[in-house]
C-alpha cells in the first residue's frame, strides 16, 4: 500500500477548467533543482561508476543516444524539449520500451495517465462483463509509489466503476471522460450537471428498437453499446448526432470502440490531464498518455503537445502498426515490469 504522500496543493476545489497553474519556472530549472540528487544516487547504486563510465546530463534525444552509445551507465534527462520518442503514437513497440527506460532514469520527472477499458482492461462483451486481472491494482499501486504518486485513471467510466474495479485501492482520476476528477485523498470536483432526463429518455428510446443495443447510465454522461447489434451502428449514429444537435452546445458524440457516448461537451481528457497536471504530485513533470480509444486521442495530442508521449494500444480504434501495445495483457506486463524494476533498482527511496 502507498506510504503517505509528500506535502502539497491538492485541493480540488480549484480543480474546474481554469485551475491553477504550475508556476512558471523554465522546466530545465526545474529538473535541475528538483532531482539530481535522489536520481543520480539511485542510478549510481544500479550502475556503480566505473572510470570510462559517466553520468551523462542531456537535454536531447541525441544527447542521450549519444550518451549510451559512449556506455555512460547513468543517463539523466533534463525536462527540457520535447521526448521525441521515435514512435511518439505512429507505433514502434520500441516506443513503450523507451519511456520505461526513460522513466526508469528519473522515476519522478514523470507523470503516467492511464485509460481503463481497452488499455488496462480487455475489452469484453458487456461493460458489467470484464475480468480485472488479479495484481493488476497492485502493480498500479506499486508504479505509484515509485512515481511519487504521479499515476492517474482517465476513462469514461464513472468513479464507482473505477473504484470497484481497482478496490480497494483508490487512485487519482478523471472518470466519466473529465466529466469528474477526484484525487485518491478525498476532493473531488465536478465539471457538468447529471445528464438531462428528456435526453436519457430519447436515447432509450432510439436504442430500444434494436435487440442487443445497451444503455449504461452515468452521472453527467451515457453510452449506447451495440457491439452485440453491429447492424445497428449507422442508424444509431444518425439518432445520436440527432440528439446531440437537440441539446443545443451542452453535449458531444464519442464514437467510441462499438459504442456511442454523449459527454458534456466541456468535459475531455484532455481536459482531464490539463487540469490533474496541475496538482502536485503531476506539476512539472512530462505527461505519460496510454490508450486505445477515439476519446484518449486528444489526450494523446495534448501530452505530446506538452513534451511528453502517448502511446497506443492495438484495437478496433488504433491499428497494430500505430500502436505501442498489441493490447492490454502488453500494458499490463510493461505496468508490472517498469514496477518491479523500479523498485529493485530505487528501493523505498523511489518515493
Ligand atoms: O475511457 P475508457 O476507460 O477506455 O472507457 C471507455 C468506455 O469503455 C467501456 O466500453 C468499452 O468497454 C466495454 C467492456 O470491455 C465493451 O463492451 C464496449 O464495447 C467498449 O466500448 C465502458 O462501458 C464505457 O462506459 C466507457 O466510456
Amino acid at each position: 500500500m502507498s506510504a503517505p504522500r509528500a506535502q502539497g496543493k491538492r485541493h480540488m476545489a480549484a480543480a474546474g477548467a481554469g485551475g491553477p497553474r504550475p508556476r512558471a519556472h523554465s522546466r530545465r530549472f526545474f529538473a535541475l533543482c528538483r532531482y539530481p540528487m535522489l536520481e543520480i544516487d539511485c542510478v549510481a547504486r544500479t550502475h556503480p561508476f566505473e572510470p570510462k563510465a559517466h553520468l551523462n546530463v542531456e537535454d536531447s534525444r541525441r544527447g542521450w543516444s549519444a550518451g549510451r552509445a559512449l556506455s555512460c551507465r547513468g543517463l539523466i534527462e533534463i525536462t527540457g524539449g520535447k521526448m521525441n520518442i521515435p514512435a511518439q503514437r505512429a507505433n514502434l513497440q520500441a516506443a513503450a520500451a523507451e519511456v520505461a527506460e526513460r522513466i526508469m532514469c528519473a522515476p519522478h520527472a514523470y507523470a503516467l495517465f492511464l485509460d481503463l477499458d481497452g488499455t488496462l482492461l480487455d475489452i469484453a462483451e458487456r461493460p458489467d462483463a470484464v475480468r480485472v486481472e488479479p495484481g493488476l491494482a497492485s502493480d498500479l499501486d506499486r508504479l505509484r509509489d515509485s512515481l511519487a504518486g504521479a499515476l492517474a485513471i482517465v476513462s469514461g467510466r464513472t468513479l464507482d466503476d473505477i473504484d470497484g474495479f481497482l478496490h480497494p485501492l483508490r487512485f487519482d482520476a478523471a472518470a466519466e471522460h473529465g466529466s469528474t476528477l477526484r484525487l485518491a485523498d478525498g476532493d473531488s470536483a465536478t465539471l457538468a450537471a447529471t445528464i438531462d432526463p428528456d435526453v436519457v429518455a430519447a436515447v432509450e428510446s432510439a436504442a430500444g428498437t434494436f435487440a442487443g443495443v445497451t444503455v449504461e447510465r452515468k452521472r453527467s454522461a451515457l453510452a449506447v453499446h451495440y457491439r452485440a447489434a453491429p447492424h445497428a451502428a449507422e442508424t444509431l449514429a444518425a439518432a445520436m448526432r440527432d440528439i446531440v444537435a437537440r441539446s443545443g452546445a451542452e453535449l458531444r458524440l464519442i464514437a467510441g470502440r462499438c459504442v456511442y457516448e454523449l459527454t458534456p461537451a466541456l468535459a475531455s481528457k484532455a481536459r482531464a490531464v490539463e487540469s490533474l497536471s496541475s496538482f502536485f504530485p503531476f506539476a512539472g513533470r512530462r505527461p505519460i498518455f496510454i490508450g486505445d480509444d477515439a476519446s484518449d486521442e486528444e489526450a494523446c495530442a495534448l501530452v505530446e503537445r506538452c513534451g511528453g508521449a502517448a502511446l497506443a494500444v492495438a484495437g478496433e480504434y488504433f491499428a497494430p502498426e500505430r500502436s505501442a501495445f498489441a493490447g492490454p495483457a502488453q500494458v499490463r506486463r510493461w505496468i508490472a515490469t517498469l514496477a518491479a524494476d523500479l523498485r529493485a533498482a530505487c528501493g523505498d527511496r523511489g518515493r
